[in-house]
């Protein structure tokens, strides 16, 4: 894909009191393009996108992105005061004060309009992810990041929802920088996968990080993905707080094969 970068990070390295948390990272999102961050629990996922968002300064590498870009953002998790009466048109007007997008529109494309009235509290997992997702795209956004947009929601309700994130993907032409936990189910809508723990571990297409050695030591066990029990054995090991405790792997982009 040959399509403008809108944000280009370059060995961006963060650490909080000392602890390491991301070291040598490098990824770039095209316009149109879909790439997925994958790693287990504490991996710098959230960090890294935090970073993205110009929410933290990394301690090193810099970070660029195309000038006045519109980024609409998913967090991973939002609270919402459960005894606050709040519709769901309300809370996405709130969204967007400024630009006063119609809500309508906004949830016919995430394909919950008739839920325009309802409040809130009373949504469901997967319906809440979809206002989340309808809140990101009143941005009128460039880019898109959303941090495990799936979480919440039952497996068929995530294949679903990923395939919406595609078709908004195409419908738009934004870029997508999405958190992931399972790369199964992202597969067929992703075109590029970054696998993290700390830092870059492999990247590459979706079929190409699926066998990537250093991706099946860290997710090729169903069961241990299931218990969200996370195992790392490639040519170098992370002690408790997931620093590299010895290494000789590689930290550039280029895949660490482990
Ligand atoms: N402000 C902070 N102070 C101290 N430690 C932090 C801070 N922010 C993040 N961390 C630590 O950095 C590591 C990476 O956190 P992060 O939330 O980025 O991981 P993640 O890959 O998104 O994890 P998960 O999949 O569990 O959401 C974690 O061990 C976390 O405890």
């Amino acid at each position: 894909m040959n399509n403008p970068a809108l944000i280009k990070a370059n060995d961006i390295g963060f650490s909080v009191a000392e602890r390491q948390i991301l070291q040598h990272v490098t990824l770039e999102v095209q316009q149109g393009q879909l790439l997925t961050l994958i790693g287990p629990n504490g991996a710098g996922k959230t960090t890294l996108v935090r970073i993205v968002l110009g929410l933290l300064q990394p301690q090193s590498g810099t970070l660029h992105r195309t000038a006045g870009l519109r980024i609409g953002y998913m967090p991973q998790k939002l609270f919402i005061e459960p005894t606050l009466p709040l519709t769901v048109r309300r809370f996405l007007q709130l969204a967007a004060p400024g630009r006063r997008q119609p809500v309508k529109p906004l949830l016919e494309e995430v394909r919950i309009a008739h839920l325009m009235e309802q409040q809130v509290s009373a949504l469901s997992g997967g319906e809440l992810q979809r206002v989340l997702l309808a809140r990101a795209l009143s941005q009128s956004p460039q880019l898109l990041v959303l941090d495990e947009p799936a979480q919440g929601v039952d497996v068929t309700g995530q294949t679903e929802l990923y395939q919406l994130i595609n078709s908004i993907r195409d419908r738009h032409g934004c870029g997508v920088l999405m958190v992931s936990h399972d790369l199964h189910l992202v597969m067929a809508t992703t075109d590029e996968v970054i696998c993290l723990n700390q830092h870059i571990c492999c990247h590459g297409k979706p079929e190409h990080v699926s066998n990537d050695p250093a991706y099946l030591a860290l997710f090729g066990r169903r069961e241990a993905e299931t218990l969200a029990v996370y195992t790392h054995h490639h040519n170098h090991s992370h002690d408790l707080t997931g620093d590299i405790s010895h290494d000789n792997c590689n930290h550039d982009r280029d895949t660490d094969h482990g």
